[in-house]
């Protein structure tokens, strides 16, 4: 146990007593609406969609479009999306739930009783807030918080923005805690166990076989890998990684963008497309999709794939479509997630077990 050290400023009678010592490790997710009310939604899509990380084109331009139609058209398509995959018994979405649920099963693997270290979750857009938990785990005594964006691929617009927020968190504080994020995973044995154990626990559930899998990640405008962003290259890294781990071939394990937004070019081969081709142009008829780009279950995975993806498939003439769920809370998730934490943490956690 650690000895913890005591602060109080002396003479100073009213204030607080500071326990320190302790380790936070904050899980970030991307984020999601309140609820399924489109008002809800539209404040979520507006700071997301604000977010100059996420979009990156001339502010004044983007904030007219932003307003004046994407606010306005957007936000009941997007409301009934998560409609129709919304957790009614908890009341929220799959991403908040499977988020909450990782770490608490973290905590639960690596300090039941919370004495030297304290697991906590957040959003970058919406609630619970990036800032709000990191004052929480201040106020726990964490003098020292590693930040895990729970991307495995980077990208400027997803791990670059919540290492963003945390350091305008930080520009607050007169007394900051010392800071850790989590590198990029894509390319971790631990990940891509955890997805490759994931794809065969699920395809052995089938009564059949998928001629073709495909790795669906989320897209990226084209531009943002030109001007540098990793993003494919990590994508295409764990595609192949998979693909040799699982032992297939590069016609039956197949790389794809998912989600394109707006009208330019976004990284390809488009998922969407590719569903339709295999079954019409190929004559696939059994289609799996693993989205390992996803850590949790949620509207993208859900909705565009499990739903829409079915939909595409079957109208082309499939006959068999099965969406692998992402690794959320399941063991092999926890195992993920410990190995990674507790090598990143290293020397910060073995002082304050000491
Ligand atoms: C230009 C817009 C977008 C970029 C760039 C972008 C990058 C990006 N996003 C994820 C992960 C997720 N995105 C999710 C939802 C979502 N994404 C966009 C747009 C961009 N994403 C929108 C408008 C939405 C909202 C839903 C919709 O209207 O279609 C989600 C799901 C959140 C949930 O609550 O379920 C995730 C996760 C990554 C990994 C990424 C870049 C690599
Ligand atoms: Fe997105
Ligand atoms: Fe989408």
């Amino acid at each position: 146990m650690s000895p913890r050290i005591t602060s109080s400023i002396p003479g100073v009678a009213d204030h607080p007593v500071v326990t320190l010592g302790r380790v936070g490790v904050l899980l970030v997710n991307l984020g999601t609406p309140d609820s399924t009310d489109v008002p809800d939604v539209r404040r979520y899509l507006a700071q997301f969609l604000s977010d100059r990380r996420v979009i990156e084109l001339n502010p004044i331009l983007w904030k007219a479009i932003l307003h004046g139609i994407i606010l306005r058209t957007r936000p009941p398509k997007t409301a009934e999306a998560y409609r129709a995959i919304w957790m009614t018994e908890s009341n929220e979405s799959p991403l908040r739930h499977y988020t909450r649920e990782e770490a608490a099963r973290l905590a639960e693997r690596l300090d039941p009783t919370g004495e030297t270290l304290v697991v906590d979750w957040g959003m970058r857009y919406g609630t619970p807030s990036v800032g709000e938990r990191m004052r929480a785990l201040q106020e726990q005594g964490c003098d020292r918080i590693l930040i895990v964006p729970l991307y495995p691929q980077y990208s400027a617009s997803t791990t670059g923005t919540v290492v963003d927020e945390v350091a305008r968190e930080l520009l607050k504080l007169r007394w900051q805690p010392a800071i850790r994020t989590q590198p990029a995973f894509h390319d971790d044995p631990a990940y891509i166990e955890a997805v490759a154990q994931g794809i065969e626990h699920h395809l052995s559930t089938l009564d059949w076989e998928p001629e073709v899998i495909l790795a669906s990640f989320h897209g990226l405008p084209k531009r943002y890998l030109l001007a540098g962003d990793p993003y494919h290259c990590h994508c295409a890294k764990t595609a192949r990684l998979l693909r040799e781990r699982l032992g297939l071939s590069e016609s039956a394990f197949r790389l794809t963008f998912q989600s394109r937004f707006g009208r330019e070019e976004w990284l390809q081969p488009y998922t969407d497309e590719t569903i339709t081709a295999l079954a019409e142009k190929e004559g696939v008829k059994r289609l799996a999709v693993v989205m390992p780009g996803f850590v949790a279950d949620c509207v993208e995975t859900l909705e565009e794939i499990a739903m829409q993806g079915r939909e595409t498939f079957e109208e082309a003439g499939g006959t068999h479509f099965s969406a692998i769920p992402c690794v959320n809370d399941s063991d092999a998730a926890i195992d993920m997630l410990e190995a990674l934490v507790t090598r990143e943490l290293g020397g910060w956690w073995a002082k304050a077990q000491k």
